[in-house]
Order: C-alpha cells, then structure tokens, then sequence
C-alpha cells in the first residue's frame, strides 16, 4: 500500500517504521515545514492516510483527504468539536474516516474493563471516582484522549455522575480526571474507585508508542475499500 504520513512526529516515524518493514510505501511524509504538500495527496498517490498531527491542524488534513477520495486514520486527540463535523461529513458524502483516542489494542481492553465495572458500581454506593492520566511533558492536549473515553464509559453507566472536569472539585456528580505531565511517559491511565473501606484501581501502561503505532497501522490495512465512520470497537469487532 501507499500511505501518506500526515505529522512526521513522534507517532509518524514510529507508524512510518512499522510501514516499511511490512513491506508497505510511504507516498508522503508531511509535517509542519511542508504542509503545501498535503495538496499533493489524492488518489493517484496514496490508498490510505495516517494523521497524527496537532489539536489545531486535524480538521484541515483529514477533511483534504476525504474530498480526495482518500480513507483516513487519525489518532490525533483534542479535536472533538470538529471531529463531529467530519463525521456528518462523512454521513452525507461517503468516504471512509476512522478515529481512536487509543489505537492500543490493551487499552481498547481496558475500555471495556472500565464499562463493565462502571455497570457493577451503579449498583454499589459508597464508591467514589476518579481518573489519572500521565503523559511526556510535550503533549499538547488535556486531559488526554484516553482519559476522556474513559470518562465517557463511566458516565454511561454510573447515574450518580453527570459530567467530568480536567480538575479536583467538590460537586459530587462531577467524574474528576486529573492530568499529570511528567518527563518523557508514553501514557498511563488509571481509575480508582475507593470506598471508606478499600480501593479498587484499574491501570494501563504503555511501556513505548509501539502499540499504538502498531494499531494504526493494523487499522490502515483494515480500512481501504470500507465506507463510513469507524471506531475500534468495528475494527475489533467488541
Ligand atoms: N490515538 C492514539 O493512539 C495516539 C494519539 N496520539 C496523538 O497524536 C497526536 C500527535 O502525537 P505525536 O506524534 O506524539 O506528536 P509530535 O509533536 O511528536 O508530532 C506531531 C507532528 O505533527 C506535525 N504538525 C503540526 N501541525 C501540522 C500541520 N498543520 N500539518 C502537518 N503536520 C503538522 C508536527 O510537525 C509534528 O511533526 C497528538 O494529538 C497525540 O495526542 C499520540 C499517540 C497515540
Ligand atoms: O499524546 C500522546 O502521547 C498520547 N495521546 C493519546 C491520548 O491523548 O490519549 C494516546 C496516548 O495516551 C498517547
């Protein structure tokens, strides 16, 4: 396959090594010094493209891509506004768009872990909630992707929450996430839930960007010839 690399960052050299190895073709490599050549992509160039970017520049690169005709994978977090837009975008027009917060395939587990015992505790008061996440002190977003989907599965089954905040507040219906920046971390997520009595912790840690990177790529493979808005859940049939 042809794949064009959108930020040549971290994420882009790490998925880029990936790509060779497994005999693929990089059709672009664009990062913040040639990002005119995002115009070149089409495609004639390119069968799928991987955008691992910034908060401010994902919009503009994956919606280049599907006008293009171009299937998109994009792991690029704090975006979320416009990432609806895109989807209805997609919705309308055709053309295939997939986005995770995590393409770890251990994280997508504890995904579900964390749903499943969210569901157990809307049945147990007495348990309060929280989420940590600890990143490399380069990230641009907070809280994390990660972090948020975490949240987001909580709130869908524990009816004592109503919402969260990136901060430690006293309103009991609020599902605090607190952020840590520290040194180079690659990504470590936590929920405790802790009672009078004990603490229960759920943790992932990930020891490099190698599963992330080998999730984006697996899912780039996955991709081209689909049509529609994709999550993990579909590539991984959960
Ligand atoms: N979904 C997932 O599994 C993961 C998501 N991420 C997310 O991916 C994004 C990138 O992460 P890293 O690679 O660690 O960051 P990075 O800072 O190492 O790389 C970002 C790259 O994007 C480039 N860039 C910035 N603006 C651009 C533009 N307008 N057009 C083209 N390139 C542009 C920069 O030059 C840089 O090379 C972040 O949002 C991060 O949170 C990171 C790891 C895993
Ligand atoms: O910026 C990162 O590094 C990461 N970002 C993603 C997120 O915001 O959740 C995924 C992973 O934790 C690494």
């Amino acid at each position: 396959m042809n794949i064009a690399l959108i930020g040549y960052g971290k994420m882009g050299q790490a998925i880029e090594a990936l790509a060779l190895a497994a005999g693929h073709s990089i059709s672009h490599r664009i990062g913040i010094h040639n990002t005119d050549e995002l115009q070149q992509i089409s495609s004639a160039t390119t069968d799928v493209a991987i955008e691992f970017t910034h908060p401010e520049a994902a919009y503009a690169n994956v919606m280049h891509c599907l006008q293009q005709g171009v299937p998109v994978v994009c792991g690029t977090t704090g975006w979320l506004e416009q990432k609806a837009e895109v989807e209805a975008w997609v919705q309308a027009h055709g053309g295939a768009f997939f986005w995770a917060s995590n393409f770890s395939i251990g994280v997508n587990l504890f995904f579900q872990v964390n749903q499943y015992l969210a569901r157990l505790m809307e049945k147990v008061p007495g348990y309060e909630v929280q989420i940590e996440e600890i990143h490399h002190i380069h990230k641009k977003d907070a809280p994390s992707g990660t972090a948020i989907t975490l949240a987001e599965g909580i709130l869908q089954e524990l009816s004592r929450k109503k919402g969260w905040a990136n901060e430690l507040k006293e309103d009991p219906e609020t599902l605090p996430i607190i952020s840590i920046r520290e040194a180079e971390v690659p990504g470590t997520h936590s929920i405790r839930w802790q009672s009078a009595t004990d603490l229960l912790e759920l943790k992932h840690e990930a020891f490099s960007r190698q599963g992330f990177a080998s999730g984006a790529l697996q899912v780039a493979q996955w991709l081209p010839g689909r049509t529609g808005v994709f999550g993990m859940d579909d590539f991984l049939s959960l």
